[in-house]
Formats: C-alpha cells, structure tokens, sequence
C-alpha cells in the first residue's frame, strides 16, 4: 500500500528553484536588445533582464534541444515511410489565468526563438480570435462567459491548428480586439509555414468531454509539441486583474471606441468593485472551473510570486 499522501504519489515534474534554473542558462547569449523590454511587456506585467537572463535564457536553451529533436525525428521518420520532406511546424502551447501575463511571456518567447541560428520564423496566434462575436455570445446568453470552454469556436481552432500541422500555406485565423471586446469583422491574421508557431490562450490545454464510442476527437494540445502553463496564486492574480483594470480606466477606457468606455469615470472605489465583480463572475470561475484542473497536463509550470517574478519552475520529466 503506498502510504504518502496524494500529491506525492504521482509526481511527473521536477521542481527547480528559480536559482537552480537560472543556472542552466549555461552560455546562452542576451539577444534582446535594451529597448526591446518595453515592446514586449503587457500593461502590468513585470520583465526585465534578470527575468530574462534567470527565467527565459534557460528555457529558450531548453526548447532548442526540444525542437531540434522533434525536427530530426520527423525527418528519420518521414524517411522511414518514404514519404515527401515537408516542413512540420514546431507549436509551443502558453496556458494560464486571465491576466496571469500570457502575452508577455509568449512574446518574449517568440522573440528569444526568432533570434536562435539560422533564424526560424516565429509566429504567435492568441486563442481570443476563435471567441465567437458578441452577437453569438448574447444569443445564446453567454456574455458573461467570455474565455469558458463553450464560448470559443473550438472546430475553428481545431481546424487551424491542423492546417498549420499539415503545413499549409496561408493559414487564416480571425482577430479579437480588446478595444471593442469583439471579434473583428473581416480582419484575419495570416500565417504562412512558421518553424515555430507559439499558440496563446487561457484554453489551449482543455480536452473537452472525450467521446463514449472511442472517435477521434481532436484536442487542442494534440498538435503541440511544448507547454507552458504560467500559475500564481489567486490573490496575486486578482490584484493583478484589479490593478490592470484601473490602469485601463485611465488609458484605453477612455478612447469612445472602448467597450468599456462607461467604466472610464468611475471612482478607484467603484473601478475597484467593478473589477472584483468581473473577477468573481467571469475570470475566477473560469480559472477554477476549466483552466486550473489543466495545469497538470503542461511540460512545463512557471510559477510566479507576487511581484510577477518567477519563483519556481516544474519540467514534466520525459
Ligand atoms: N479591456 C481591455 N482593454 C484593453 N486591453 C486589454 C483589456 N483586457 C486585457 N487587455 C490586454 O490584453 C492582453 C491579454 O490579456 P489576458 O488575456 O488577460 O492575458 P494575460 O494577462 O495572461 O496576457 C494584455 O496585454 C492586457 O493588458
Ligand atoms: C479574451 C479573454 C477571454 C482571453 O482570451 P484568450 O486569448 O486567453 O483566449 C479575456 O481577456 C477576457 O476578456 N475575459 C472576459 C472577462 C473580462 O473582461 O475580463
């Protein structure tokens, strides 16, 4: 009988401290240039060249011995099958809570990747581009669900996804604006045959209800090779929901554009409740409900404190 509690019974990370991963940077070069720190970080998230050196040099050491394995064993296997060279995309996976700093992470990710030799194209596709419009999401009374499983064209996403796997050229994806809160009508994002397309979303890691009679049912995480799942604990995330949505208040809301333009004059007191009541509503529901329970399937955890800095980090052993 196996005695130890629960969680220690089956453990599939390794866990490093940030010190520890830091280390394995090795001699992996700063690409970035000083300028480009601003570019890349979201409204509210933290980043600068210690959490790149500490935190994003190791993992992008890490993900070029993962992508070069990959592309070699597509190669011998393609050879194995005598079938015709094609180029597979490489998908990497960026998971977590609304405003847990998804954005930022993969654009640094993206830009780290980019920089490797002999430099790959990288993409990077935010999954809120699949929401279905508004006018769908109130018809079926779903507003206030914006991000749950059920408010995304998922066959849409699916079919992207295998489209860019099977290296199609001109691979449309529709674009989500957080100005209008809305899918944009006729605007499309294109990708053509990226080596790398980093895919970012609260839902990428969610398998669904899996079919009784045993059918192929693609998910999401079938067409990847590489996840990061980003995780802080839920006071953090709710003062980094809160305190972006003032800072919104001041900025964006304040454009007539904005879906949220009647936030624009409120109080810190009443900004500060509107943002609690989303939270709880929407974003904290959803976390707790669909995007939580998906941490575990993820090859990789960055765990953040309070600062938004990363304090561990857990690699699912292969
Ligand atoms: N209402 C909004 N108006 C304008 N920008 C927004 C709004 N909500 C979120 N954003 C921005 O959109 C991006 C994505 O946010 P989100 O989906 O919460 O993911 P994350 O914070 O994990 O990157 C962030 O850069 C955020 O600052
Ligand atoms: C658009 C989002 C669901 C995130 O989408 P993602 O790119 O992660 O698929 C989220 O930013 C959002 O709008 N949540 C709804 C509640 C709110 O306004 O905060």
């Amino acid at each position: 009988m196996d005695i130890r509690a629960p969680e220690q019974q089956y453990n599939p990370y390794r866990v490093y401290t940030r010190e520890q991963w830091a280390r394995l940077r090795d001699d992996t070069p700063m690409t970035l240039e000083p300028g480009e720190f601003d570019r890349l970080r979201s409204l509210h998230d933290r980043l600068d060249l210690q959490e790149v050196e500490d935190i994003y040099l190791p993992l992008s050491r890490l993900l070029s011995i993962y992508v070069d394995a990959t592309q070699r064993l597509y190669y011998a296997e393609r050879q194995f099958l005598n079938i015709r060279d094609r180029k597979v995309p490489y998908i990497i996976g960026v998971a977590g809570s609304v405003a847990v700093g998804k954005s930022t992470t993969a654009r640094v990710l993206q830009a780290l990747l980019a920089r490797w030799s002999p430099r790959p194209k990288v993409e990077l596709i935010t999954t809120d581009g699949f929401l279905y419009p508004n006018a769908v999401l109130e018809r079926h009374g779903m507003m206030q669900k914006k991000g749950f499983p059920e408010s995304y064209d998922l066959p849409l996403l699916l079919s992207f996804l295998s489209d860019i796997k099977a290296g199609r050229r001109h691979v449309r994806a529709p674009v989500y604006s957080h100005l209008t809160y809305d899918i944009v009508p006729n605007q499309w994002a294109e990708i053509d045959q990226p080596d790398i397309l980093i895919v970012e979303g609260v839902n990428v890691l969610q398998t669904g209800k899996l079919p009784r009679d045993g059918k192929a049912v693609p998910v999401v995480s079938d067409f990847f090779d590489f996840s990061v799942y980003i995780d802080a604990e839920e006071a953090a995330l709710r003062q980094w929901y809160i305190k972006r949505f003032l800072a919104l208040r001041d900025t964006a809301f304040t454009d007539p554009k904005s879906y949220f333009n009647r936030y624009a004059l409120l109080s810190d007191e009443e900004a500060t409740a509107t943002a609690i009541a989303i939270w709880e509503r929407t974003n904290l529901a959803n976390l707790e409900d669909n995007i939580l329970p998906t941490r575990p399937r993820a090859t990789l955890i960055l765990k953040k404190g309070a600062d938004h800095t990363v304090e561990s980090v857990a690699l699912r052993r292969l």
